[in-house]
């Protein structure tokens, strides 16, 4: 169990504990009144639950299903009740659904195969051997799920290329910085905001 701004967050083996780059991204949010949001692996549910505190509705996506479970209880726990929470590969369970803001903490560590563990929690870091597997197909979909001037905000760090995410951003079609970041150890961890121009 943690706790964050008086709310209380259960936590499970295989599902990512919030962690530096969690709260990096809670301090940076943007969340408008009447944002549909979307979050793509919301782990223990904790940025779709302060998100939604703020928005209109979130919509919480994730790939591994004790993930899905944890922020479910934990919506119920802290009275989000305008959060739906689906299990899927990304865009999946939210086809044809178009939002204001969509949310990623991504897996952005470049992992060996060498590297792997069969558990569902390497799902939140595994980005494969360059870092980029999830963020790219990530990217891929991204702008045909945002309404006009739609917002994306995302984490990841130096390790797995940030101006390659930058720059595919801009050939999109959006506005796209790097808004806030933090050195941990080895790594830049940054969120990185774009909105459709
Ligand atoms: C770094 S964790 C972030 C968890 C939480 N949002 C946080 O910041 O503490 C990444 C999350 O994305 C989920 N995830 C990874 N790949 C995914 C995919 N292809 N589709 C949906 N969720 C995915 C993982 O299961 C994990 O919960």
């Amino acid at each position: 169990m943690i706790k964050y701004n008086e709310m209380e967050f259960q936590t499970h083996l295989e599902v990512y504990e919030p962690a530096e780059d969690t709260f990096l991204f809670l301090d940076n949010l943007n969340i408008k009144e009447n944002d549909y949001v979307l979050e793509i692996g919301p782990g223990t549910g904790i940025i779709s639950i302060i998100a939604s505190k703020t928005a209109e509705n979130v919509v919480a996506v994730d790939i591994n299903p004790h993930a899905v479970e944890c922020t479910r209880k934990n919506a119920e726990h802290n009275k989000a009740f305008n959060i739906g929470v689906r299990e899927g590969d990304l865009f999946d369970p939210v086809k044809g659904e178009k939002f204001d803001l969509i949310l990623f903490n991504t897996p952005y560590l470049p992992t060996g195969e060498d590297e792997k563990v069969d558990d569902q929690l390497e799902a939140a870091w595994d980005g494969g051997e360059e870092g980029r597997e999830t963020i790219d197909r990530f990217l891929d979909e991204l702008y045909d799920h945002l309404k006009p001037h739609g917002r994306v905000q995302m984490v990841q760090s130096s390790l797995s290329d940030i101006p390659k995410t930058l720059k595919r951003l801009e050939e999109m079609g959006f506005e796209a910085a790097v808004t806030a970041s933090e050195h941990y150890f080895f790594e830049e961890v940054v969120v990185i905001t774009g909105t459709i121009s």
